[in-house]
């Protein structure tokens, strides 16, 4: 098995807390991956220092055999990490097919020379990166809503839209945090669905979910986190028989609190 990601004993302090501690994982090109773990215990921490949007404060992340560069969102994109965000984060003034352009826009190579002046290279360009973010939508099942404003979508479609956004940048790993957050029963399973899709698309997906049958049912291997630190890391059915495990999270009695 190829390993896509590894994360090296990352560590990320906030004043006196620590949110991560020593975190080391693995992950496999092709497999989708769950974080998972208690409110607080570093889920969304670790991906904002593995997306360059937070310097760790000690190790470091492999991708591809190559260190990722720290602290610099665009770079980590341009080595093909791409992630949505738990609070929704479009362009919400912007048509769905616009956010999904704008995703494009990293893999594309006219400057503002270009855009100005109309070129032919440019305006090759940007037929390529409408076509293929309508190709995106219809992927993630909203192409009827491609002219539609992102801020009047319904929350679930708001979410598959993040999903094309990402999916434009053309990763290799696609980071999901919270996908099924405010989902109903009928959106998760479309959901879930789709990352089926990703996945067999050849596209490593990381997911942070807190439905843990979502997460039981579509992940490779889960990793848990707890107070920052990584207490398991296993195939489902082992991590839900994990005493650690059901004692900090999978036995309902969160501890822990935003
Ligand atoms: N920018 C920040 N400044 C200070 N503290 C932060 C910051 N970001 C996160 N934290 C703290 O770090 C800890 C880990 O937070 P994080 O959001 O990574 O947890 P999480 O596992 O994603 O939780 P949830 O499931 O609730 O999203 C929390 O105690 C949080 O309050």
């Amino acid at each position: 098995m190829i390993t896509l990601l590894e994360a090296r004993n990352i560590g990320k302090r906030f004043g006196g807390l620590q949110a991560l501690s020593d975190v080391s994982l693995t992950i496999r090109k092709g497999e989708v991956y769950g974080l998972i773990g208690p409110n607080g215990a570093g889920k969304t921490t670790f991906f904002n220092v593995l997306t360059g949007a937070y310097t760790p404060d000690g190790g470091e992340f492999v991708f591809n055999g190559a260190v990722l560069p720290s602290g610099k969102p665009h770079l980590v994109v341009a080595q093909g990490v791409a992630r949505t965000f738990q609070n929704i984060r479009l362009f919400r003034e912007l048509t769905a097919l616009e956010n999904v352009m704008a995703g494009h826009h990293i893999r594309t190579s006219a400057g503002v020379w270009g855009i100005l002046t109309q070129n032919k290279h440019t305006v090759e360009e940007e037929r390529l990166t409408t076509e293929r973010a309508y190709e995106l939508l219809r992927y993630v099942g909203i192409e009827r809503f491609a002219t539609a404003t992102a801020k009047n979508l319904s929350y679930g479609d708001q979410r598959r839209l993040e999903i094309a956004r990402a999916l434009a940048t053309e990763p290799q790993l696609l980071a999901l945090d919270e996908p099924a957050a405010g989902m109903n029963a009928t959106e998760t399973v479309h959901l879930k669905a789709l990352i089926e899709q990703i996945r067999g698309d050849g596209i490593t997906v990381l997911l942070i979910e807190h439905d843990v049958k979502l997460v039981m049912g579509l992940c490779d291997r889960v990793a848990v986190l707890d107070f920052g630190r990584k207490i398991a890391e296993d195939v489902p059915a082992e991590v839900q028989k994990n005493e650690a495990v059901i004692g900090a999270y999978l036995g309902g009695g969160q501890k822990h609190a935003h």
